[in-house]
Protein backbone atom coordinates (compact mmCIF):
# COMPACT_ATOMS: atom_id res chain seq x y z
CA UNK A 1 0.00 0.00 0.00
CA UNK A 2 1.23 3.49 -1.09
CA UNK A 3 1.80 6.29 1.94
CA UNK A 4 -1.65 8.37 -0.43
CA UNK A 5 -3.11 5.25 -0.14
CA UNK A 6 -3.00 4.00 3.86
CA UNK A 7 -4.06 7.97 4.33
CA UNK A 8 -7.39 7.09 2.88
CA UNK A 9 -10.64 5.90 5.36
CA UNK A 10 -10.09 1.62 4.30
CA UNK A 11 -13.61 1.97 2.39
CA UNK A 12 -11.80 4.58 -0.02
CA UNK A 13 -8.63 2.46 -1.13
CA UNK A 14 -9.81 2.32 -4.25
CA UNK A 15 -7.45 1.18 -7.02
CA UNK A 16 -7.89 -3.32 -6.16
CA UNK A 17 -10.89 -2.32 -4.32
CA UNK A 18 -13.55 -1.44 -7.04
CA UNK A 19 -12.18 -3.27 -10.07
CA UNK A 20 -14.87 -5.13 -9.81
CA UNK A 21 -17.25 -2.66 -9.11
CA UNK A 22 -16.43 -0.89 -12.43
CA UNK A 23 -16.24 -4.37 -14.43
CA UNK A 24 -20.00 -4.45 -13.29
CA UNK A 25 -20.99 -1.41 -14.41
CA UNK A 26 -21.89 0.27 -17.45
CA UNK A 27 -19.21 3.41 -17.37
CA UNK A 28 -20.30 6.96 -17.45
CA UNK A 29 -19.20 9.03 -20.37
CA UNK A 30 -17.24 11.88 -18.57
CA UNK A 31 -16.07 13.90 -21.52
CA UNK A 32 -18.43 17.15 -20.73
CA UNK A 33 -17.80 16.56 -17.25
CA UNK A 34 -14.45 16.93 -16.76
CA UNK A 35 -11.95 18.37 -14.01
CA UNK A 36 -12.69 21.36 -13.73
CA UNK A 37 -9.61 23.50 -13.21
CA UNK A 38 -9.72 26.89 -13.38
CA UNK A 39 -6.50 27.98 -13.91
CA UNK A 40 -5.84 29.33 -17.55
CA UNK A 41 -9.44 29.63 -17.93
CA UNK A 42 -11.51 32.17 -18.73
CA UNK A 43 -13.95 32.54 -15.89
CA UNK A 44 -15.60 35.82 -17.18
CA UNK A 45 -16.61 34.03 -20.34
CA UNK A 46 -17.22 30.25 -18.98
CA UNK A 47 -18.83 31.25 -15.43
CA UNK A 48 -22.23 32.54 -14.81
CA UNK A 49 -21.93 32.71 -11.17
CA UNK A 50 -22.84 36.05 -9.68
CA UNK A 51 -20.21 37.86 -7.95
CA UNK A 52 -20.78 40.07 -4.84
CA UNK A 53 -17.75 42.76 -4.22
CA UNK A 54 -18.29 43.07 -0.06
CA UNK A 55 -16.64 46.44 0.01
CA UNK A 56 -19.35 48.14 -2.15
CA UNK A 57 -22.05 45.67 -2.16
CA UNK A 58 -24.18 46.13 -5.25
CA UNK A 59 -27.69 45.73 -3.59
CA UNK A 60 -29.87 44.80 -6.74
CA UNK A 61 -27.33 42.30 -7.73
CA UNK A 62 -27.34 40.87 -4.31
CA UNK A 63 -30.96 40.72 -4.63
CA UNK A 64 -31.04 39.05 -7.71
CA UNK A 65 -28.23 36.32 -6.70
CA UNK A 66 -30.68 35.61 -3.50
CA UNK A 67 -33.84 35.28 -5.15
CA UNK A 68 -32.22 33.11 -8.14
CA UNK A 69 -29.43 31.34 -7.54
CA UNK A 70 -28.96 30.91 -3.80
CA UNK A 71 -25.17 31.46 -4.36
CA UNK A 72 -22.78 33.97 -5.24
CA UNK A 73 -19.06 34.33 -5.51
CA UNK A 74 -17.32 36.96 -2.88
CA UNK A 75 -14.09 39.39 -4.15
CA UNK A 76 -12.73 41.98 -2.01
CA UNK A 77 -13.86 39.93 1.20
CA UNK A 78 -10.58 41.32 3.37
CA UNK A 79 -9.21 37.56 4.54
CA UNK A 80 -5.49 37.70 3.37
CA UNK A 81 -4.19 35.75 0.76
CA UNK A 82 -1.98 33.98 3.31
CA UNK A 83 -4.57 32.91 5.54
CA UNK A 84 -6.35 30.74 2.51
CA UNK A 85 -2.93 29.49 1.18
CA UNK A 86 -2.03 28.41 5.15
CA UNK A 87 -4.80 26.71 5.76
CA UNK A 88 -5.44 24.86 2.04
CA UNK A 89 -1.72 23.67 2.86
CA UNK A 90 -2.42 22.83 6.19
CA UNK A 91 -5.39 20.65 5.68
CA UNK A 92 -3.46 18.92 2.64
CA UNK A 93 -0.68 18.00 4.81
CA UNK A 94 -2.97 16.66 7.71
CA UNK A 95 -4.94 14.67 5.54
CA UNK A 96 -2.18 12.86 4.13
CA UNK A 97 -1.33 11.47 7.62
CA UNK A 98 -2.22 7.82 7.80
CA UNK A 99 -5.47 7.02 8.45
CA UNK A 100 -5.30 5.92 12.21
CA UNK A 101 -3.22 8.93 13.46
CA UNK A 102 -5.79 11.21 11.75
CA UNK A 103 -8.71 9.30 14.23
CA UNK A 104 -6.16 9.54 16.90
CA UNK A 105 -5.42 12.80 16.43
CA UNK A 106 -8.65 14.09 15.51
CA UNK A 107 -10.45 14.28 18.50
CA UNK A 108 -12.72 16.10 20.66
CA UNK A 109 -13.54 19.02 20.53
CA UNK A 110 -12.49 18.40 17.04
CA UNK A 111 -13.98 14.99 14.92
CA UNK A 112 -12.44 13.55 12.02
CA UNK A 113 -15.70 11.73 9.36
CA UNK A 114 -15.37 10.10 6.34
CA UNK A 115 -18.36 8.80 3.88
CA UNK A 116 -20.64 11.07 4.56
CA UNK A 117 -21.04 15.03 5.21
CA UNK A 118 -24.27 14.38 7.97
CA UNK A 119 -23.07 14.58 11.47
CA UNK A 120 -24.89 14.12 15.21
CA UNK A 121 -24.31 17.72 17.16
CA UNK A 122 -21.67 16.07 18.92
CA UNK A 123 -19.79 15.51 15.02
CA UNK A 124 -19.90 12.11 14.94
CA UNK A 125 -20.93 10.23 11.55
CA UNK A 126 -24.76 10.14 10.81
CA UNK A 127 -26.12 7.32 8.05
CA UNK A 128 -22.53 6.22 6.55
CA UNK A 129 -24.11 3.70 4.32
CA UNK A 130 -23.29 0.22 3.85
CA UNK A 131 -21.22 -0.45 0.08
CA UNK A 132 -18.03 1.07 -0.83
CA UNK A 133 -17.22 3.47 -3.96
CA UNK A 134 -18.44 6.79 -4.89
CA UNK A 135 -22.11 6.15 -5.81
CA UNK A 136 -22.92 4.39 -2.32
CA UNK A 137 -20.97 6.65 0.33
CA UNK A 138 -20.08 10.17 -0.21
CA UNK A 139 -16.54 9.90 -1.32
CA UNK A 140 -15.31 12.77 1.09
CA UNK A 141 -13.36 13.08 4.30
CA UNK A 142 -13.10 15.59 6.93
CA UNK A 143 -12.31 17.39 9.63
CA UNK A 144 -15.20 19.09 11.81
CA UNK A 145 -14.10 22.37 13.88
CA UNK A 146 -16.71 24.08 15.91
CA UNK A 147 -15.09 27.45 16.00
CA UNK A 148 -16.19 28.31 19.62
CA UNK A 149 -14.85 25.28 21.55
CA UNK A 150 -11.47 25.66 19.48
CA UNK A 151 -9.76 27.13 22.63
CA UNK A 152 -10.63 23.70 24.65
CA UNK A 153 -8.12 22.14 21.89
CA UNK A 154 -5.67 20.63 23.89
CA UNK A 155 -2.63 19.51 21.71
CA UNK A 156 1.06 19.03 21.53
CA UNK A 157 1.11 18.12 17.63
CA UNK A 158 2.57 20.98 15.76
CA UNK A 159 0.95 20.57 12.94
CA UNK A 160 -3.01 20.47 14.57
CA UNK A 161 -1.66 24.18 16.73
CA UNK A 162 -0.71 25.69 13.80
CA UNK A 163 -4.18 24.69 11.91
CA UNK A 164 -6.12 26.13 14.93
CA UNK A 165 -4.47 28.80 14.66
CA UNK A 166 -5.21 29.17 11.59
CA UNK A 167 -8.59 28.43 11.55
CA UNK A 168 -9.28 30.83 14.80
CA UNK A 169 -7.88 33.54 12.73
CA UNK A 170 -10.14 32.78 9.16
CA UNK A 171 -12.91 31.80 11.33
CA UNK A 172 -13.01 35.75 12.64
CA UNK A 173 -13.03 36.57 8.98
CA UNK A 174 -15.99 34.48 8.38
CA UNK A 175 -17.94 35.47 11.50
CA UNK A 176 -17.46 39.26 10.10
CA UNK A 177 -17.99 38.12 6.74
CA UNK A 178 -21.32 36.42 7.27
CA UNK A 179 -22.90 39.12 9.33
CA UNK A 180 -22.82 41.89 6.87
CA UNK A 181 -23.89 39.72 4.18
CA UNK A 182 -26.73 39.18 6.73
CA UNK A 183 -27.23 42.42 7.44
CA UNK A 184 -27.86 43.71 4.00
CA UNK A 185 -30.12 40.88 3.23
CA UNK A 186 -32.04 41.58 6.25
CA UNK A 187 -32.52 44.90 5.27
CA UNK A 188 -33.20 44.04 1.62
CA UNK A 189 -36.15 41.50 3.12
CA UNK A 190 -37.20 44.27 5.46
CA UNK A 191 -36.44 41.57 8.68
CA UNK A 192 -37.15 42.82 12.05
CA UNK A 193 -33.38 43.31 13.78
CA UNK A 194 -34.18 40.23 15.71
CA UNK A 195 -35.95 37.08 15.46
CA UNK A 196 -39.18 36.38 17.39
CA UNK A 197 -37.01 36.30 21.21
CA UNK A 198 -33.17 35.67 19.56
CA UNK A 199 -30.79 36.64 16.53
CA UNK A 200 -31.59 35.29 13.35
CA UNK A 201 -27.45 34.70 13.06
CA UNK A 202 -25.36 33.66 15.65
CA UNK A 203 -21.80 34.00 15.31
CA UNK A 204 -21.41 31.06 18.54
CA UNK A 205 -23.01 28.33 15.77
CA UNK A 206 -20.31 28.87 13.43
CA UNK A 207 -18.19 25.83 12.63
CA UNK A 208 -15.38 24.66 9.98
CA UNK A 209 -15.60 21.74 7.87
CA UNK A 210 -12.27 20.89 6.02
CA UNK A 211 -12.56 18.58 3.18
CA UNK A 212 -10.75 16.12 1.17
CA UNK A 213 -12.55 14.30 -1.66
CA UNK A 214 -9.70 11.78 -2.78
CA UNK A 215 -9.68 11.25 -6.71
CA UNK A 216 -11.03 8.36 -8.23
CA UNK A 217 -9.49 6.68 -10.98
CA UNK A 218 -12.66 4.57 -12.61
CA UNK A 219 -15.62 6.14 -13.78
CA UNK A 220 -17.92 4.49 -11.57
CA UNK A 221 -19.99 7.54 -10.41
CA UNK A 222 -18.21 10.82 -10.38
CA UNK A 223 -20.09 12.50 -7.11
CA UNK A 224 -18.16 13.22 -3.98
CA UNK A 225 -20.70 14.78 -1.95
CA UNK A 226 -24.93 13.95 -3.49
CA UNK A 227 -27.10 17.05 -4.40
CA UNK A 228 -28.42 18.91 -1.19
CA UNK A 229 -29.14 21.77 0.34
CA UNK A 230 -27.04 23.43 3.30
CA UNK A 231 -28.87 23.22 6.82
CA UNK A 232 -27.53 26.20 7.75
CA UNK A 233 -28.25 30.25 7.49
CA UNK A 234 -25.06 31.02 5.45
CA UNK A 235 -22.42 28.99 4.28
CA UNK A 236 -19.19 30.08 3.12
CA UNK A 237 -16.83 27.98 0.77
CA UNK A 238 -13.36 28.53 0.07
CA UNK A 239 -12.19 25.77 -2.92
CA UNK A 240 -8.30 25.00 -4.03
CA UNK A 241 -7.98 25.30 -8.04
CA UNK A 242 -9.42 21.50 -8.82
CA UNK A 243 -12.96 21.95 -8.85
CA UNK A 244 -16.22 19.97 -8.70
CA UNK A 245 -18.74 22.27 -7.14
CA UNK A 246 -21.58 23.02 -8.87
CA UNK A 247 -25.18 24.29 -8.42
CA UNK A 248 -28.21 23.58 -9.96
CA UNK A 249 -29.88 26.71 -11.88
CA UNK A 250 -32.93 26.57 -14.03
CA UNK A 251 -32.55 22.99 -13.80
CA UNK A 252 -29.33 22.53 -15.30
CA UNK A 253 -25.93 22.19 -13.21
CA UNK A 254 -23.63 24.77 -13.37
CA UNK A 255 -19.68 24.46 -12.75
CA UNK A 256 -18.80 26.80 -9.60
CA UNK A 257 -15.21 27.51 -10.99
CA UNK A 258 -12.65 28.05 -8.74
CA UNK A 259 -10.74 31.32 -8.54
CA UNK A 260 -8.12 32.19 -6.52
CA UNK A 261 -8.89 34.25 -3.79
CA UNK A 262 -12.36 34.54 -4.05
CA UNK A 263 -14.88 32.94 -1.31
CA UNK A 264 -18.63 31.30 -2.27
CA UNK A 265 -21.25 31.81 -0.19
CA UNK A 266 -24.18 29.73 -0.28
CA UNK A 267 -27.49 30.12 1.45
CA UNK A 268 -28.55 27.71 3.26
CA UNK A 269 -32.22 26.62 4.39
CA UNK A 270 -32.69 28.25 7.57
CA UNK A 271 -32.03 31.76 5.10
CA UNK A 272 -34.93 30.34 2.85
CA UNK A 273 -37.32 29.85 6.15
CA UNK A 274 -36.43 33.18 7.04
CA UNK A 275 -37.05 34.98 3.91
CA UNK A 276 -40.29 33.14 3.45
CA UNK A 277 -38.83 31.74 0.51
CA UNK A 278 -37.94 34.83 -1.58
CA UNK A 279 -34.49 33.59 -1.16
CA UNK A 280 -33.39 30.21 -2.55
CA UNK A 281 -31.69 27.76 -0.45
CA UNK A 282 -28.90 26.76 -3.29
CA UNK A 283 -29.03 22.51 -4.12
CA UNK A 284 -25.31 22.26 -5.02
CA UNK A 285 -23.35 18.96 -5.36
CA UNK A 286 -19.57 18.17 -5.23
CA UNK A 287 -17.50 16.01 -7.98
CA UNK A 288 -14.82 13.91 -8.06
CA UNK A 289 -11.72 15.03 -9.72
CA UNK A 290 -10.12 11.88 -11.76
CA UNK A 291 -6.33 12.60 -10.80
CA UNK A 292 -6.19 15.06 -8.06
CA UNK A 293 -7.91 14.84 -4.70
CA UNK A 294 -9.84 17.98 -3.51
CA UNK A 295 -9.37 20.51 -0.71
CA UNK A 296 -12.35 22.74 0.50
CA UNK A 297 -13.06 24.03 3.71
CA UNK A 298 -16.54 25.13 4.42
CA UNK A 299 -17.71 27.55 7.15
CA UNK A 300 -21.56 27.19 8.37
CA UNK A 301 -23.42 29.47 10.56
CA UNK A 302 -26.60 29.30 12.20
CA UNK A 303 -29.77 31.37 13.80
CA UNK A 304 -29.29 31.29 17.66
CA UNK A 305 -30.75 28.90 19.85
CA UNK A 306 -33.82 31.11 20.93
CA UNK A 307 -34.70 32.41 17.32
CA UNK A 308 -38.22 31.44 16.16
CA UNK A 309 -38.31 31.13 12.50
CA UNK A 310 -41.89 31.50 10.98
CA UNK A 311 -43.36 33.09 7.77
CA UNK A 312 -46.89 32.93 6.02
CA UNK A 313 -44.78 29.35 4.13
CA UNK A 314 -43.88 28.05 7.50
CA UNK A 315 -44.93 27.04 11.13
CA UNK A 316 -43.08 28.83 13.59
CA UNK A 317 -39.74 26.26 14.73
CA UNK A 318 -36.05 26.88 16.12
CA UNK A 319 -33.32 25.49 14.26
CA UNK A 320 -32.38 23.04 16.74
CA UNK A 321 -36.36 21.34 15.94
CA UNK A 322 -34.78 21.37 12.11
CA UNK A 323 -31.25 19.70 12.93
CA UNK A 324 -33.51 17.49 14.92
CA UNK A 325 -35.79 16.40 12.32
CA UNK A 326 -32.91 15.88 9.67
CA UNK A 327 -31.16 13.49 11.54
CA UNK A 328 -34.53 11.67 12.38
CA UNK A 329 -34.64 11.83 8.69
CA UNK A 330 -31.75 10.36 7.59
CA UNK A 331 -31.90 7.70 10.44
CA UNK A 332 -34.58 6.12 9.29
CA UNK A 333 -35.60 6.98 5.40
CA UNK A 334 -31.61 7.43 4.82
CA UNK A 335 -31.63 11.05 3.27
CA UNK A 336 -32.70 14.68 4.72
CA UNK A 337 -36.40 15.96 3.76
CA UNK A 338 -35.92 19.22 5.18
CA UNK A 339 -37.87 23.00 4.92
CA UNK A 340 -40.89 20.52 3.43
CA UNK A 341 -41.16 19.19 7.33
CA UNK A 342 -41.96 23.11 8.74
CA UNK A 343 -43.98 24.03 5.46
CA UNK A 344 -47.55 25.09 5.98
CA UNK A 345 -49.49 23.18 3.55
CA UNK A 346 -52.26 25.71 1.65
O1 LIG B 1 -16.72 20.97 -0.77
C1 LIG B 1 -17.45 21.85 -1.20
O2 LIG B 1 -17.08 22.69 -2.00
C2 LIG B 1 -18.90 21.90 -0.77
C3 LIG B 1 -19.18 21.21 0.52
C4 LIG B 1 -20.63 21.24 0.85
O3 LIG B 1 -21.47 21.40 0.01
C5 LIG B 1 -21.07 21.08 2.24
O4 LIG B 1 -20.25 20.86 3.13
O5 LIG B 1 -22.27 21.21 2.51
FE1 LIG C 1 -23.27 21.95 0.98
Amino acid sequence: MSIEESSYPPQFRHHSLHLQDAQLQPSSSSSSLGPDIAVGTDDSVTDPIPIIDLQLIDRERLQEACRSWGLFRLVNHGVPLTILTEIQELAARLFSLPFDTKKELLGSPLSYFWGTPVLTPSGAALGLGVGVGPGKINWVEGLNAPLGKLPQLKTEDPLLSSLRSCLQQYGAHLGRIATSLFHVMSQDLNLQPKAQSGCYISESTGFVRVYRYPHYPLEISNLGMDAHTDSSLLTILCQDDVGGLEVIRGGEWIPVRPTPGTLVINLGDMMQAISDDEYKSAIHRVKINEHKDRISIGYFVFPGEDAVIQGSNYRPFKYSEFQEQVQKDVKTLGFKVGLERFKIIQ
